[in-house]
């Protein structure tokens, strides 16, 4: 029998994946090792930022109205009474005529509504102690930093689907968020079909090539963030394929394949998508490389069905499997960033269909340029190994020259677009 391959569009093989792509449930983990992980719901500001009214110098604390005389050769001489952020702190209320010595982050303290800094306060010994010579006058409100003016009580924090990074972190312990909901990482299968496949460490044989889809897949996973387990490969035994895929289901969320997803006499995953009774999705997009990417759903869960050919199954993956993952993660922004840059080179081939090509973006004197990484073939890896983006050819085109505005997808990028498009 021949299987009928109709081939979708990319937005409509999108939306029938974003149809079977529901977030996952939560869990509460520790601030310590959120970073890169989903946010489950929205944070809010428990208290203002600077809680209290504070210095943001080594200075001296004074009632300003104390320096309006002072300038154009005339000095004002305050007298230090105390100093704050010290052991024996100073709890006095500051007079007219007075400076406490405070440290950056001290609590301005009561009577005093500025700050001088060091450098600008001469210390003098004068009759009755020690005071400090100002030279010019000093505005109220200098030099403080008032409550809330980092961030107010009761502000959105952080909204549920962010993923956390660094300085979003920093935010959350200043809050005393210790533990944090989360969406629970979705567990990836990874299953290499193909009788010509060896094992990293054997020799390489005659006609063999070594699994390499299986490791560019599983630092994928990891590069979206979530986990990925290994179930090893399945050769020309449909058996055994479907025994695979049926255990892989019990400890999985998704199920990706590689390889075997073609017309030849090997390609046995339609036919064990059939076996399962899995329900098909789609099993061509108009789109190259990764035209046969396909999808089925079984038990609730995908199996997304990449190709074979490395650089095919490596686009299969980041234009749809990244975004499935990030969609059950929750997040806010689970499709690929899209922008636009200057074509670095001439590419001469036309596409009849969109064409996804492995691209180098780099940035120069403001402006962000592009060009393909290598050979521009789906069976062919070299192309991967620099590759941080992929160029967007538009179906219907004849070729780009040198200069033209092209639309590009960052693989880097960690902050994503709401909509495909
Ligand atoms: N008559 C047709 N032939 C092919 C068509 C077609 O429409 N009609 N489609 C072509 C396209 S496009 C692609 S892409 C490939 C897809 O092939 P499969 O997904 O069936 O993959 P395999 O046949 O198993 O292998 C293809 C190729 O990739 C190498 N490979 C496979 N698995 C791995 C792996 N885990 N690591 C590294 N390399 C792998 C394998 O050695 C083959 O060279 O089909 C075209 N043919
Ligand atoms: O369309 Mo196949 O998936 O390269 O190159
Ligand atoms: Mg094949």
């Amino acid at each position: 029998m021949v299987l009928v391959r109709k081939p979708i569009p990319i937005e409509e093989a999108i939306q029938k994946l974003a149809a079977e792509s529901k977030q996952l449930s939560t869990e509460t983990i520790y601030l310590e090792d959120s970073f890169g992980r989903v946010l489950a719901n929205d944070l809010y500001a428990s208290h203002p930022i600077p809680s209290y009214t504070r210095s943001p110098y080594d200075g001296y604390a004074i009632p300003s109205i104390s320096t309006s005389k002072a300038g154009k050769g005339h000095s004002v001489f305050l007298k230090i009474v105390g100093t704050v952020g010290m052991e024996n702190e100073w709890r006095g209320t500051i007079k007219e005529g007075q400076a406490v010595k405070v440290m950056t982050g001290s609590p301005l303290p009561n009577g005093a509504d500025s700050v001088i800094m060091t450098e600008l306060a001469k210390v003098v010994e004068r009759p009755g102690g020690k005071y400090i010579e100002i030279r010019r006058p000093v505005s109220k409100g200098e030099n403080v930093s008032q409550i809330g003016e980092d961030i107010k009580e009761n502000q959105l924090l952080v909204k549920k689907g962010t993923v956390l990074n660094p300085g979003i972190i920093a935010s959350l312990a200043t809050f005393g968020y210790k533990n944090i909901s989360v969406t629970r990482k979705p567990k990836i299968g990874i299953i290499a079909a193909g009788n010509n496949l060896s094992n990293l460490e054997e020799p390489l044989q005659f006609g063999k090539v070594r699994n390499s889809n299986t490791y560019m897949l599983i630092a994928q996973c990891k590069r979206c963030r979530t986990d990925s387990y290994n179930f090893g490969q399945i050769g020309n035994q449909l058996n055994n394929g479907i025994d695979k895929i049926r255990s892989a289901l019990n400890e999985t969320d998704v199920i990706i394949t590689t390889g075997g997803i073609s017309v030849g006499d090997d390609d046995d995953m339609p036919k064990i998508y059939e076996e399962l009774g899995a329900k098909v999705l789609f099993n061509k997009i108009a789109m190259r490389p990764g035209s046969i990417t396909s999808a089925a759903v079984i038990q609730n869960k995908l199996l997304i069905g990449l190709s074979g050919n490395p650089a095919a199954c490596y686009v299969g993956f980041e234009l749809f499997a990244r975004s499935v993952i990030k969609m059950m993660l929750g997040q806010l922004k689970p499709f690929i960033k899209r922008t636009q840059a200057i074509l670095h080179k001439d590419f001469p081939k036309p596409s009849p269909v969109t064409r996804f090509v492995r691209g180098k973006v780099s940035f120069c004197d403001g402006k962000i340029y592009v060009e393909p990484s290598g050979k521009d073939k789906s069976n062919m890896v070299s192309s991967l190994l620099e590759s941080n983006s992929f160029i967007v050819l538009p179906a219907g085109t004849k070729g780009y020259s040198a200069g033209s505005l092209v639309d590009v997808l960052l693989l880097e990028d960690e902050d994503g677009n709401e909509q495909w498009l």
